[in-house]
């Protein structure tokens, strides 16, 4: 889809709305004009000293011009930002729709301060395109018309110069305005996201970055890129102030030539001396109508420019599984010839893996790092789609269920799974929104963490920081599982839940999670085998070298049972077990 069509589909259920603002504008506009043209014969006129009651229709129109001006502007802005908002509030939701489609696992290639950047800065940006690019050229273009016409049907000479005085503001203005800031404008979205990631990275990874005492280095590149967007908007605003200078230009030489043809056609008598003014001051009000032209086509440049960025997240990679409509029944979790492949990689990390999660057995995945663990708890939760092989759940293929049945029962808790910035409770409710202060302490006290909260001062309401910043690492480990727990699953995932913990504590909640996992079943994926004394059975998942993948810096996985042979598959690669009871 194009740019233009993807505006055009987002705009559409709005166009009644925008075109009523651009009529309401145009009025507006043309109250603006009649009020300073009446009022220029109204002056005119009065310096006659006629009788007064030729005056009062001038006086009336005056006054209704002056009203309608006013009440016709907010109108036109009412109506406007009323559809520009809807148009907004759309383009967010398919914003939206676009990056859930494609997470988490689509996300990989992307920064989140690009993102970031596309989700607000460049949702905005639609919003100037629209109120202050497309509506006011369309007003301007309509508006200039009509006042052309009313002064070619007074005087043709002094129309043809207003149109000229009108055309050359009105496209010559933009149009210098553009060449020169067209550069500016291709390189201002880009620079505006690239600070956003360099802001949000330095403020991501501050605590690192001041323990290595790189900040200065990241400043320093914040400066950078700050000085590059600063320069881009310097030239912006350079080629802004030569658009004014332009139309001012125009603006003078139309007043001028407006006198020059006038004043020769009051002394042949081909015009009244009283219309002369209107002649004169027509064009004043005429111009504010192009005035914001070249500001106008700079906001359609930088708008087009957000709606191709947002338009994009139409076609980043979708390698979830799509979802059917059946329902989900509690039963085995099975892997057939499972192939998985990461987007946009060359190869597959797991290839032909066959896996049996069995209602009740709890399940440990052992092996060394980057062999594919969390590769295979995704392809389980529905993250990644098979590339080839299946999974199935209570025999069912993943494709035909129901999403939110699935995720019901098969819930995954992983080792950097976020905790929100939020209080306790607020975090516990993610896994059971209905659920009540008496069942998040249950939660809680499976995981050893109740008597922690009610020593809190706020205990439920006690806030956690961004991304738990305020709890320790073993705290955090313990919320998310009490989160998983809280969400009751047939089958829990748990991947690496002892990461980032120091041994006692690992410890300690292996065993909260022993007991709080007993007959319920359970894939424990770690990289410490002492974690697995409470598991039924080991999976064992190795690195070597394969005769299809003969690098010996590169390594593929071979799935083997513990202390046994590796098993063959077609594809060399399989997964086996050791039943330990
Ligand atoms: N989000 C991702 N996008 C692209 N490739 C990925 C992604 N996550 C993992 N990979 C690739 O998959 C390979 C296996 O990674 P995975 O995280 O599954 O290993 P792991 O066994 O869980 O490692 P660890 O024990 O260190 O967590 C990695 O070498 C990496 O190249």
């Amino acid at each position: 889809m194009t740019t233009f069509r993807w505006l055009a589909s987002v705009a559409r259920p709005e166009l009644n709305r925008l075109v009523a603002a651009a009529v309401l504008g145009m009025l507006a506009t043309g109250c603006a004009i009649g009020l300073m043209a009446t009022s220029a014969w109204l002056i005119s006129r009065a310096a006659e000293h006629p009788p007064v009651l030729y005056l009062t229709v001038a006086i009336v129109a005056v006054r209704a011009f002056g009203i309608g001006r006013g009440v016709l502007r907010y109108a036109e802005r009412l109506v406007g930002h009323d559809a520009v908002f809807r148009v907004l509030g759309r383009t967010r939701v398919r914003a939206w729709i676009d990056l859930d489609r494609a997470a988490p696992a689509g996300l990989g290639g992307t920064r989140a301060g690009d993102l970031l950047t596309r989700v607000t800065r460049d949702v905005d940006a639609i919003q100037d395109l629209l109120v202050r690019g497309l509506l006011p050229i369309a007003v301007s273009l309509l508006t200039g018309i009509a006042t052309v016409a009313v002064l070619t049907a007074i005087l043709p000479a002094a129309g043809a110069v207003l149109l000229i005085g009108l055309s050359t503001a009105g496209l010559g203005a933009p149009a210098a305005s553009l060449v020169l800031s067209a550069r500016a404008e291709r390189r201002f979205a880009p620079a505006r996201s690239a600070l956003t990631t360099e802001v949000h990275e330095l403020l991501t990874g501050l605590a690192d970055l001041t323990a290595y005492r790189a900040t200065d280095e990241r400043l320093h590149r914040i400066r950078q890129q700050d000085g590059r967007l600063t320069g881009i908007l310097r030239r912006s605003a350079f080629s802004t102030g030569v658009g004014a200078a332009v139309a001012n230009a125009a603006l003078a030489c139309t007043v001028t030539g407006e006198i020059l043809v006038g004043v020769p056609a009051v002394r042949d008598g081909r015009l009244a001396g009283v219309v002369l003014a209107v002649l004169v001051l027509t064009p004043l009000a005429a111009f504010e109508l192009v005035t914001p032209l070249p500001a106008a086509a700079r906001h359609l440049v930088r708008g087009r420019q957000a709606a191709t960025r947002l338009r994009a997240l139409a076609d980043l990679p979708s390698p979830s599984v799509c979802w059917g409509s059946e329902s989900a029944d509690s039963g085995t979790l099975s892997a057939q010839h499972l192939t998985v492949r990461w987007p946009g990689a060359s190869a597959p990390v797991l290839t032909g893996v066959d896996l049996d999660l069995r209602p009740g057995r709890r399940v440990g995945l052992i092996g060394p790092s980057g062999s594919g663990k969390s590769t295979l708890a995704a392809a389980l939760i529905g993250f990644l789609a098979p590339e080839a092989g299946r999974v199935t759940f209570g025999g069912t293929e993943l494709a035909s269920l129901e999403e939110a049945s699935y995720r019901r029962q098969v819930v995954l808790c992983g080792q950097d799974d976020h905790v929100f910035d939020a209080t306790v409770r607020e975090n516990l409710l993610i896994g059971k929104p209905d659920a009540t202060d008496d069942q998040l302490f249950d939660a809680l006290d499976r995981v050893r963490l109740g008597a922690w909260v009610r020593r809190q001062p706020n205990g439920l309401g006690t806030a956690v920081g961004e991304r738990g910043a305020r709890i320790s690492g073993g705290e955090r480990q313990r919320l998310v599982l009490a989160r998983a727990l809280l969400a009751d699953p047939a089958v829990l995932v748990l991947d690496e839940p002892t990461a980032h913990l120091d041994g006692p504590t690992a410890d300690a909640l292996i065993h909260d999670i022993t007991d709080a996992t007993e007959g319920r079943t359970t894939l424990l994926i770690t990289h410490r085998h002492r974690d697995l004394d409470a598991v039924d059975d080991i999976l064992e998942i190795s690195c070597t070298n394969s005769p299809e993948n003969p690098s010996p810096t590169r390594k593929s996985p071979i799935w083997t049972p513990t202390g046994a042979r590796p098993t063959t598959s077609p594809s060399a690669r399989s997964i086996s077990s050791a039943t330990r009871s």
